[in-house]
Protein backbone atom coordinates (compact mmCIF):
# COMPACT_ATOMS: atom_id res chain seq x y z
CA UNK A 1 0.00 0.00 0.00
CA UNK A 2 1.46 3.47 -0.53
CA UNK A 3 0.64 6.76 1.09
CA UNK A 4 0.48 9.98 -0.26
CA UNK A 5 2.86 12.48 1.79
CA UNK A 6 4.37 16.03 2.27
CA UNK A 7 7.62 17.07 4.11
CA UNK A 8 8.08 20.33 5.85
CA UNK A 9 9.40 22.40 8.30
CA UNK A 10 9.14 25.71 10.44
CA UNK A 11 12.50 26.87 11.99
CA UNK A 12 14.04 23.25 10.78
CA UNK A 13 11.36 21.81 13.88
CA UNK A 14 10.49 19.32 10.82
CA UNK A 15 7.14 17.34 10.09
CA UNK A 16 5.56 14.44 7.57
CA UNK A 17 1.89 15.56 6.67
CA UNK A 18 0.00 12.82 5.61
CA UNK A 19 -3.00 14.07 3.81
CA UNK A 20 -5.91 11.83 5.12
CA UNK A 21 -9.65 14.03 4.66
CA UNK A 22 -11.72 11.60 4.85
CA UNK A 23 -10.19 9.61 7.95
CA UNK A 24 -9.82 6.20 6.06
CA UNK A 25 -5.82 5.99 4.96
CA UNK A 26 -4.56 5.89 8.16
CA UNK A 27 -7.47 4.86 10.28
CA UNK A 28 -6.30 5.82 14.03
CA UNK A 29 -2.77 6.09 12.68
CA UNK A 30 -0.91 3.64 14.41
CA UNK A 31 2.19 4.92 16.63
CA UNK A 32 4.12 2.34 14.87
CA UNK A 33 3.57 3.87 11.62
CA UNK A 34 4.46 7.17 13.29
CA UNK A 35 7.86 6.03 14.41
CA UNK A 36 8.65 4.27 10.99
CA UNK A 37 8.11 7.66 8.98
CA UNK A 38 9.88 9.81 11.36
CA UNK A 39 13.15 7.30 11.86
CA UNK A 40 15.64 9.42 10.31
CA UNK A 41 17.68 6.82 8.93
CA UNK A 42 15.30 4.03 8.01
CA UNK A 43 12.24 6.43 6.95
CA UNK A 44 11.02 10.13 5.73
CA UNK A 45 12.81 11.76 8.90
CA UNK A 46 10.73 14.09 11.30
CA UNK A 47 10.36 15.35 14.72
CA UNK A 48 6.28 14.84 13.92
CA UNK A 49 3.77 14.01 12.03
CA UNK A 50 0.70 16.06 10.93
CA UNK A 51 -2.61 14.37 9.74
CA UNK A 52 -4.49 16.37 8.08
CA UNK A 53 -8.41 14.80 8.23
CA UNK A 54 -11.65 16.89 7.53
CA UNK A 55 -14.05 17.75 10.32
CA UNK A 56 -17.19 19.03 8.84
CA UNK A 57 -16.53 22.24 6.91
CA UNK A 58 -13.22 22.25 7.94
CA UNK A 59 -9.36 20.16 9.19
CA UNK A 60 -8.24 18.65 12.21
CA UNK A 61 -4.19 18.49 12.83
CA UNK A 62 -4.04 15.33 14.28
CA UNK A 63 -0.71 15.95 15.17
CA UNK A 64 1.84 13.01 16.87
CA UNK A 65 5.48 13.25 18.29
CA UNK A 66 7.92 11.48 16.45
CA UNK A 67 8.00 8.56 19.49
CA UNK A 68 4.18 7.56 18.14
CA UNK A 69 2.28 9.67 21.10
CA UNK A 70 -0.13 11.99 21.10
CA UNK A 71 0.28 15.81 21.97
CA UNK A 72 -2.78 18.58 22.27
CA UNK A 73 -0.85 21.17 20.39
CA UNK A 74 2.67 21.64 17.98
CA UNK A 75 3.15 25.76 17.18
CA UNK A 76 5.47 25.05 14.46
CA UNK A 77 3.52 21.83 13.12
CA UNK A 78 0.24 24.42 12.78
CA UNK A 79 2.03 27.07 10.18
CA UNK A 80 3.41 23.84 8.26
CA UNK A 81 -0.29 22.41 8.14
CA UNK A 82 -1.72 26.09 7.46
CA UNK A 83 0.81 26.03 4.45
CA UNK A 84 -0.03 22.79 3.33
CA UNK A 85 -3.77 23.75 3.51
CA UNK A 86 -3.43 26.90 1.17
CA UNK A 87 -1.10 25.14 -1.38
CA UNK A 88 -2.51 21.75 -1.75
CA UNK A 89 -6.14 22.37 -0.55
CA UNK A 90 -7.53 25.57 -1.69
CA UNK A 91 -7.89 26.92 1.66
CA UNK A 92 -7.72 30.56 1.95
CA UNK A 93 -6.45 33.21 4.72
CA UNK A 94 -7.16 33.54 7.28
CA UNK A 95 -7.73 30.62 7.84
CA UNK A 96 -9.06 27.95 11.07
CA UNK A 97 -7.52 24.75 11.96
CA UNK A 98 -9.08 22.84 14.53
CA UNK A 99 -6.99 20.77 16.99
CA UNK A 100 -6.81 18.94 20.29
CA UNK A 101 -6.24 22.61 22.12
CA UNK A 102 -8.98 23.92 19.94
CA UNK A 103 -9.37 26.03 17.03
CA UNK A 104 -6.43 28.41 15.85
CA UNK A 105 -6.79 31.14 13.44
CA UNK A 106 -3.61 31.92 11.12
CA UNK A 107 -2.74 34.76 8.70
CA UNK A 108 -0.69 35.36 6.55
CA UNK A 109 2.59 37.81 7.43
CA UNK A 110 4.76 38.48 4.73
CA UNK A 111 6.22 35.25 4.03
CA UNK A 112 5.82 33.86 7.04
CA UNK A 113 2.70 33.07 9.34
CA UNK A 114 1.03 34.26 12.15
CA UNK A 115 -0.69 31.49 14.24
CA UNK A 116 -3.04 32.76 17.19
CA UNK A 117 -1.87 30.13 19.96
CA UNK A 118 -5.04 31.44 22.48
CA UNK A 119 -4.18 32.05 26.19
CA UNK A 120 -1.50 30.67 27.95
CA UNK A 121 -1.85 29.33 31.00
CA UNK A 122 0.69 30.55 33.87
CA UNK A 123 0.99 27.59 36.96
CA UNK A 124 3.77 28.13 39.86
CA UNK A 125 7.33 27.33 39.88
CA UNK A 126 8.97 23.94 39.59
CA UNK A 127 12.26 22.20 38.66
CA UNK A 128 14.22 20.16 36.12
CA UNK A 129 17.30 18.02 35.95
CA UNK A 130 20.27 17.48 33.77
CA UNK A 131 22.92 14.98 34.94
CA UNK A 132 23.09 16.37 38.27
CA UNK A 133 22.19 20.05 37.89
CA UNK A 134 19.11 21.49 38.49
CA UNK A 135 17.19 24.73 37.59
CA UNK A 136 14.55 26.62 38.56
CA UNK A 137 11.84 26.49 36.13
CA UNK A 138 8.11 27.98 35.28
CA UNK A 139 5.42 25.80 34.26
CA UNK A 140 3.46 26.93 31.56
CA UNK A 141 0.48 25.28 29.49
CA UNK A 142 -0.05 26.59 26.10
CA UNK A 143 -2.37 24.13 25.30
CA UNK A 144 0.93 21.09 26.14
CA UNK A 145 2.90 21.12 29.14
CA UNK A 146 6.36 23.36 29.09
CA UNK A 147 8.90 23.77 31.77
CA UNK A 148 10.74 27.11 31.20
CA UNK A 149 14.21 27.40 33.23
CA UNK A 150 16.15 30.42 32.46
CA UNK A 151 19.98 29.32 32.68
CA UNK A 152 23.42 30.83 32.52
CA UNK A 153 24.74 29.58 28.87
CA UNK A 154 22.61 27.53 26.32
CA UNK A 155 25.66 24.90 26.67
CA UNK A 156 25.23 24.05 30.60
CA UNK A 157 21.73 21.88 29.79
CA UNK A 158 24.48 19.59 27.63
CA UNK A 159 23.76 17.01 24.61
CA UNK A 160 20.08 16.82 26.37
CA UNK A 161 20.11 12.55 24.95
CA UNK A 162 17.55 11.79 27.17
CA UNK A 163 14.22 14.12 28.86
CA UNK A 164 15.24 16.34 32.18
CA UNK A 165 14.41 14.64 34.89
CA UNK A 166 11.12 16.77 36.27
CA UNK A 167 8.18 16.25 38.74
CA UNK A 168 6.19 13.67 37.86
CA UNK A 169 3.19 15.11 39.81
CA UNK A 170 3.15 18.27 37.95
CA UNK A 171 3.76 16.62 34.72
CA UNK A 172 1.76 12.96 34.95
CA UNK A 173 2.43 12.78 30.97
CA UNK A 174 5.55 14.72 30.63
CA UNK A 175 6.60 17.71 29.69
CA UNK A 176 8.40 19.99 27.07
CA UNK A 177 11.73 21.63 28.82
CA UNK A 178 12.56 24.60 27.43
CA UNK A 179 16.13 26.31 28.49
CA UNK A 180 16.68 29.86 27.93
CA UNK A 181 19.47 33.08 28.06
CA UNK A 182 18.92 36.38 27.53
CA UNK A 183 20.19 38.06 24.46
CA UNK A 184 19.14 41.69 24.54
CA UNK A 185 16.19 43.68 25.42
CA UNK A 186 13.09 41.49 24.29
CA UNK A 187 15.24 39.16 22.63
CA UNK A 188 15.91 35.88 24.35
CA UNK A 189 17.44 32.31 22.56
CA UNK A 190 16.30 28.98 23.50
CA UNK A 191 17.07 24.69 23.09
CA UNK A 192 14.20 22.90 23.74
CA UNK A 193 13.48 18.78 24.85
CA UNK A 194 10.43 18.07 23.71
CA UNK A 195 8.78 15.14 25.12
CA UNK A 196 7.86 12.64 22.17
CA UNK A 197 10.74 13.76 20.19
CA UNK A 198 13.76 14.45 21.95
CA UNK A 199 16.03 17.79 21.54
CA UNK A 200 14.93 19.54 17.94
CA UNK A 201 16.38 22.15 16.39
CA UNK A 202 12.98 24.42 17.47
CA UNK A 203 9.64 24.17 19.28
CA UNK A 204 6.44 26.95 18.30
CA UNK A 205 4.81 26.36 22.04
CA UNK A 206 7.66 26.32 23.16
CA UNK A 207 8.58 29.31 22.34
CA UNK A 208 5.72 30.88 23.29
CA UNK A 209 5.78 29.83 26.95
CA UNK A 210 9.70 31.16 27.15
CA UNK A 211 8.11 34.81 25.46
CA UNK A 212 5.38 34.41 28.29
CA UNK A 213 7.79 33.86 31.30
CA UNK A 214 10.36 36.74 29.98
CA UNK A 215 7.55 39.09 29.73
CA UNK A 216 6.67 38.25 33.23
CA UNK A 217 10.61 38.55 34.46
CA UNK A 218 10.18 42.03 32.71
CA UNK A 219 7.18 43.01 33.54
CA UNK A 220 6.77 43.76 29.61
CA UNK A 221 3.93 45.72 28.60
CA UNK A 222 1.18 43.60 26.55
CA UNK A 223 1.50 43.97 22.87
CA UNK A 224 5.50 43.58 23.26
CA UNK A 225 6.88 41.55 20.85
CA UNK A 226 9.62 39.06 21.89
CA UNK A 227 12.49 37.90 19.63
CA UNK A 228 12.59 33.99 20.35
CA UNK A 229 16.13 32.28 18.81
CA UNK A 230 15.79 28.34 18.26
CA UNK A 231 18.47 26.65 16.95
CA UNK A 232 17.00 26.44 13.51
CA UNK A 233 16.27 29.96 13.33
CA UNK A 234 14.10 32.95 14.69
CA UNK A 235 10.09 32.95 16.11
CA UNK A 236 7.96 36.28 17.14
CA UNK A 237 5.83 36.31 20.22
CA UNK A 238 3.42 38.80 21.26
CA UNK A 239 0.98 38.47 24.20
CA UNK A 240 -1.67 40.87 23.73
CA UNK A 241 -3.46 42.82 25.93
CA UNK A 242 -6.58 40.54 25.64
CA UNK A 243 -4.44 37.70 26.74
CA UNK A 244 -3.67 35.77 23.04
CA UNK A 245 -0.30 34.82 22.18
CA UNK A 246 0.42 35.49 18.41
CA UNK A 247 3.23 33.36 17.19
CA UNK A 248 5.37 34.17 13.56
CA UNK A 249 7.66 32.37 11.79
CA UNK A 250 8.27 30.51 8.43
CA UNK A 251 6.18 27.46 7.36
CA UNK A 252 7.93 25.77 4.13
CA UNK A 253 7.23 22.59 2.46
CA UNK A 254 10.50 20.97 0.86
CA UNK A 255 9.25 17.54 -0.58
CA UNK A 256 6.40 15.29 -1.24
CA UNK A 257 5.98 12.12 -2.87
CA UNK A 258 4.49 8.54 -1.63
CA UNK A 259 5.51 6.20 0.90
CA UNK A 260 4.99 2.50 1.77
CA UNK A 261 5.73 2.99 5.34
N1 LIG B 1 7.25 21.01 18.14
C1 LIG B 1 6.02 21.44 18.67
C2 LIG B 1 5.51 20.78 19.90
C3 LIG B 1 5.17 19.33 19.61
C4 LIG B 1 4.46 18.62 20.73
C5 LIG B 1 5.31 18.43 21.95
N2 LIG B 1 6.48 17.62 21.70
C6 LIG B 1 4.45 17.80 23.04
O1 LIG B 1 4.51 16.58 23.25
O2 LIG B 1 3.69 18.55 23.67
C7 LIG B 1 5.81 22.92 18.60
O3 LIG B 1 6.35 23.53 17.66
O4 LIG B 1 5.05 23.47 19.40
Amino acid sequence: MSYPFLKGHGTENDFVVLPDPDGSVHGDLPAERVRALCDRRAGLGADGVLRAVRRGDGWFMDYRNSDGSVSEMCGNGIRVFARYLHEREGEDFPMQVQTRDGVKTLERAGDELTADMGRPEVFGDTKVTVLGTTWAARHVSMGNPHAVAFVDDLADAGPLLQAPEHDEAIFPDGVNVEFVVRRGEHHVAMRVHERGAGETRSCGTGACAVAVVAALADDAPRGTAYRVDVPGGTLSVVWTEDDRVLMTGPAVLVAEGVTDL
